[in-house]
């Protein structure tokens, strides 16, 4: 007779506190039971401690047990509530996994040195099996007290689920979930194949340390052993890699939602990056960062690149185009953190303020009013008349500026400013040019020594843009001829890296010139917007796909979806492809609920959502189509 394999019997062995939920039930019993007590806080402070103290194996778990129990002196009548709070606190994952909890309740087993009075009518409403699940029981006084536990129960005393393991004597694979020691215990004992740390709600180094796989949700776990998830990819595996000192707020925004973050202070150069972006989804920038061809030639898994900052001429938006990686910026988060610099920088400046100061620090007191004037009644130049301009206008013209302005583009003149047709003109009728263009290439030198030239005697020149606008000996020979009376520079053709390098620059120990180190944009309230509105746009595009808001994609604001699965297209934007995925999905008798397209130079995007069954190999044929640059599924 020909023996029929069966396939091998595995176990999944769940631990229920900070695990299946996301808090300790005992904390929670507590935070009920000694409602009105004014010790409520002190008492509740000294359970969790008892409580931490046997997740890491520094206390015996049974002697915590008891001395918890005594503190919370809790009732029968708690246990209602209790079971309410902690329904509504079931860790995220295990609620978008129930279909697996459901499907495999047979091979699950709740192993908790907590309460089956509390943990079955949880465990059992995502599908857990009432007999598979191991814990201990309250003994109540004839008034519904809680007065203990029954002791006899293995799981009330140390080394307690080793020893229940034993007793079950299971027959297969085992594979132990939990956040506590008590459930490495098993494995330690001999008793599992693999301990994986569950890290979703708290992470404990000892219980890390001695893990055989950390799982910062159930979706990595059932990633790892190939089992059905609910997610095609744990957001654990998805890395954001964060430059340049970015606002802590950004990083919260990303692991919020699950997402690996790794932050780095400086900017990195191109070799570092190009070695450091090879396994990052998601990479975050300021104006430093240079992201190259040859960085993105090896960001094969790079989706998307936010500028924490307004300029993008640091980015080489074309190649990230090519290579189907979208690209946001944060267009007007700081723009008044420059306008309010420039404003006072201006004043200073006019005022002879920076030799004045260091002349007192001195010791040298020089009250005169020879060379100093008030900004109201002069001409302010504004070369670049986008958002940054445009403030500064209006909020120069209230000063009692007068305001005249160059740009590319025709636009709206605000209030009383007036539009010079040239460059020339402009620099020839101001008694403050202060620049504010895009970073552009071609922009480079735009104000060199025939510019200089042209402007008035004893000009006041700022440059809050980008270093290489301004051809700086000129800059240097300007100020040192007398022709420019005072500078502020904030950006520079070459800035370091990180606050550990020296600044090295010509303008360097020149008269009546404020130099900055690029803040014109690091206020704190203008980092913390950056850091909230760049993570939402990123996010909006990996998790639904939209690209509204791009500096280098087709914009597509797209509905919510419910219940569908989302298509995301990238390809050369030549004739016929959405033809071509329409009739693959005709093919394969699937039904469009909604579809998207635009195109933007040479990329295009199409959305396609569909119902939710599909054939999987609907997938491959789409992404063969001929000029496809990326293919991703969503839901
Ligand atoms: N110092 C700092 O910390 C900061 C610097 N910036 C720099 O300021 C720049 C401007 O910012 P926004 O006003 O928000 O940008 P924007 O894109 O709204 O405006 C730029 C304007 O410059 C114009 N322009 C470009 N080249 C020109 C040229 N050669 N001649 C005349 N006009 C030209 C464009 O047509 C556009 O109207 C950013 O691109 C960035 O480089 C921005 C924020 C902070
Ligand atoms: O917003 C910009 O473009 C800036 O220049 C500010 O850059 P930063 O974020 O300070 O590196």
């Amino acid at each position: 007779m020909v023996e029929i394999p069966t396939k091998e019997q595995k176990y999944f062995i769940i631990d229920f506190d900070s695990t299946f939920t996301k808090v300790e039930a005992m904390d929670e019993l507590g935070k009920i039971s000694l409602q009105g007590n004014p010790k409520r806080e002190d008492i509740l402070r000294e359970i969790h401690q008892v409580t931490e103290l046997a997740m890491n194996g520094d206390i015996s778990f049974s002697e915590a047990l008891q001395r918890r129990v005594d503190l919370l002196k809790a009732h029968k009548d708690h246990l209602p509530e209790l079971i309410a709070v902690l329904s509504g606190k079931v860790s995220d994952s295990f609620e978008r996994n129930r279909d697996f909890l459901n499907e495999f309740a047979d091979s699950i087993l709740i192993i908790s040195s907590g309460f089956r009075e509390f943990i079955v009518p949880i465990v059992t409403a995502l599908g857990i099996k009432p007999e598979n699940v191991y814990a201990n029981t309250f003994l109540f006084d004839d008034n519904g007290n809680i007065i203990g536990f029954d002791a006899e129960n293995p799981l009330a005393k140390d080394k307690g689920k080793p020893e229940l393991m034993r007793k079950l004597n299971l027959q297969g694979d085992v594979y132990v979930i939990g956040d506590g020691y008590t459930d490495y215990e098993i494995k330690e004992a001999g008793l599992a194949n693999r301990f994986y740390a569950f890290t979703e709600n708290v992470e404990r180094g000892k219980v890390i340390a001695n893990a055989d796989h950390i799982t910062p949700s159930l979706d990595e776990f059932l990633f790892v052993n190939k089992l059905p998830a609910s997610l095609s990819y744990p957001k654990n595996r998805i890395k954001v890699l964060l430059l340049e000192n970015i606002h802590p707020k950004a990083k919260e925004l990303f692991q919020e939602q699950g997402f690996t973050v790794e932050m780095v202070k400086g900017a990195l150069d191109e070799d570092e990056l190009a070695e450091r972006i090879r396994d990052v989804s998601v990479l975050g920038i300021r104006s430093k960062t240079q992201v190259t061809k040859k960085v993105l030639e090896n960001a094969n898994k790079l989706m998307c690149v936010g500028a924490f900052c307004i300029g993008t001429n640091q980015i080489d938006l074309k190649a990230c185009q090519e290579r189907g990686i979208v690209a946001f910026n944060a267009p007007y988060s700081n723009t008044r953190s420059v306008v309010e610099l420039a404003i006072g920088e201006m004043i200073i400046l006019m005022r002879q303020i920076v030799e004045k100061s260091n002349k007192m620090h001195r010791g040298e007191w020089d009250k005169s009013a020879i060379g100093s004037y008030e900004i109201r009644g002069k001409k302010l130049g504004l070369v670049g008349y986008g958002n940054i301009g445009t403030q500064l206008s209006v909020v120069a013209e209230a000063l009692g500026m007068k305001v005249y302005y160059y740009d590319l583009v025709e636009k709206l003149a605000l209030g009383n400013a007036q539009r010079c047709k040239t460059l020339h003109e402009l620099l020839e009728i101001c008694d403050v040019i202060t620049l504010h263009t895009d970073g552009r290439k071609e922009n480079a030198n735009l104000i060199g020594a025939k510019e200089f030239e042209r402007m008035k005697d004893g000009v006041i020149f700022l440059n809050l843009s980008r270093g290489h606008i301004v051809d700086v000996p000129a800059l240097v020979n300007a100020v040192k001829s007398g022709k420019v009376a005072g500078a502020a520079v904030d950006v520079f053709p070459y800035e370091p890296k990180t606050n550990n390098e020296e600044f090295v620059n010509e303008l360097r120990g020149l008269p009546n010139v404020l130099l900055t180190p690029h803040i014109g944009g690091s206020t704190e309230e203008a980092q913390e917007n950056i850091a909230n509105f760049v993570p939402g746009k990123l996010l909006d595009f990996i998790n639904k796909g939209n690209t509204f808001g791009s500096v280098n994609f087709p914009n597509i604001q797209l509905p919510d979806l419910n219940d569908a699965h989302r298509m995301i297209h990238i390809h050369r934007n030549v004739p016929g492809i959405l033809a071509q995925i329409n009739s693959i999905l005709a093919n394969y008798q699937i039904n469009i609920r909604g579809q998207y397209l635009n195109t933007r130079e040479d990329v295009g995007y199409v959305i396609t959502d569909i119902d939710k069954a599909y054939n999987k190999e609907v997938i491959t044929e789409l992404k063969n189509i001929p000029h496809t640059i990326k293919f991703r599924m969503l839901y």
